[in-house]
């Protein structure tokens, strides 16, 4: 696979003089086209910042990111960015549909073909007849899955996105996820979400970054091996998915990568965990 986005470097720095902050310090990772990469880090170590230099909206005090081969010096045409707050990123006064067409306006694209675009973002993320409401008669779900559907509309290279489901409720964000991996599989997107969640990022991605606390430094890139069809249930019971968790959460409390022999060992224990709890939910159901 071609790589998608190049970070090279990747320093920031806000303040100056005595005040001055280092927030991420000398990051270096790719991402390939058609990847789903998470960012996992502890709160504050500088996930949004990092999120932010790659978007073009700062531009960072050392390195440089590129995307497709093209340096980032400001926000490009074919990126789009998720932030969590669905209800600021949504303008109120604007239908659903033209919520979804308003980033086309300036693609120099046909009325009919934003229209056809945008209904067919709102279809992929499961809302095909809500073109007409406003963002007010929805649920938060909702309106994060117009978000979405408006980040898809503009077919971009890249996705970024900002801890997208860390406002909505636990089951919503189950669905959101599932809807995310669908809808990154079937259009073969390139996506790169920030979260702080340990196990949506195991869930979510093909790899995972592991930040450092504050400045934030890359501890860990790992590649998820679960299979590509996953569920909320038997994947999250699943001992890889319960070994991966485990080393994520060892790095991120300081530890150091695990070797093989030691992943072997957790990736038994975890087996031997499941086997024994599906044994004691059969023993309960016979009863
Ligand atoms: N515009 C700014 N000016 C000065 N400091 C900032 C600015 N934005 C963020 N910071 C500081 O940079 C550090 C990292 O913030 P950032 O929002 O990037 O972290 P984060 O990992 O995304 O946090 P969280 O997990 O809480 O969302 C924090 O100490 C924050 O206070």
């Amino acid at each position: 696979m071609p790589t998608m986005l190049d970070v090279a470097g990747l320093s920031h720095r806000y303040g100056g003089g005595d005040q001055t902050h280092t927030v991420v310090d000398d990051l270096a990772f790719t991402v390939e086209a058609g990847e789903l990469a998470c960012i996992v880090g502890p709160s504050g170590c500088g996930k949004s910042t990092l999120l932010r230099c790659v978007a073009g909206l700062i531009k960072p005090s050392a390195g440089e990111v590129r995307l497709h081969g093209d340096l980032i010096d400001g926000v490009p045409d074919d990126l789009a960015v998720v932030f969590q707050d669905y209800s600021r990123s949504l303008f109120p006064w604007l239908s659903v549909r033209a919520n979804v067409e308003f980033p086309l306006r300036w693609r120099g694209l046909s009325k009919a073909e934003r229209h056809r675009r945008a209904d067919e973002a709102l279809a992929s993320v499961n809302l095909p007849d809500i073109g007409g409401k406003y963002p007010s008669q929805l649920s938060g779900g909702m309106q994060q899955r117009v978000s979405i559907a408006r980040a898809l509309a503009s077919e971009p290279a890249l996705l970024l996105m900002d801890e997208p489901f860390a406002s909505v409720d636990a089951q919503t964000r189950f669905e959101l996820e599932d809807l995310l991996r669908r809808v990154q599989r079937e259009r073969g997107s390139t996506v790169l979400l920030v979260t702080h969640d340990i196990d949506e990022s195991v869930y979510l991605s093909d790899r995972v970054l592991v930040l450092s606390k504050s400045p934030a430094k890359i501890v860990a890139d790992l590649r998820v091996g679960l299979p590509a069809e996953r569920d909320q249930i038997t994947t999250r019971e699943s001992a890889e998915f319960v070994s991966l968790r485990g080393e994520v959460a060892r790095l991120l409390h300081g530890g150091q990568p695990a070797t093989d022999a030691e992943k072997l060992a957790a990736a038994d224990l975890a087996e031997a965990d499941a086997a024994e709890q599906l044994a004691d939910t059969r023993s309960k159901e016979t009863l």
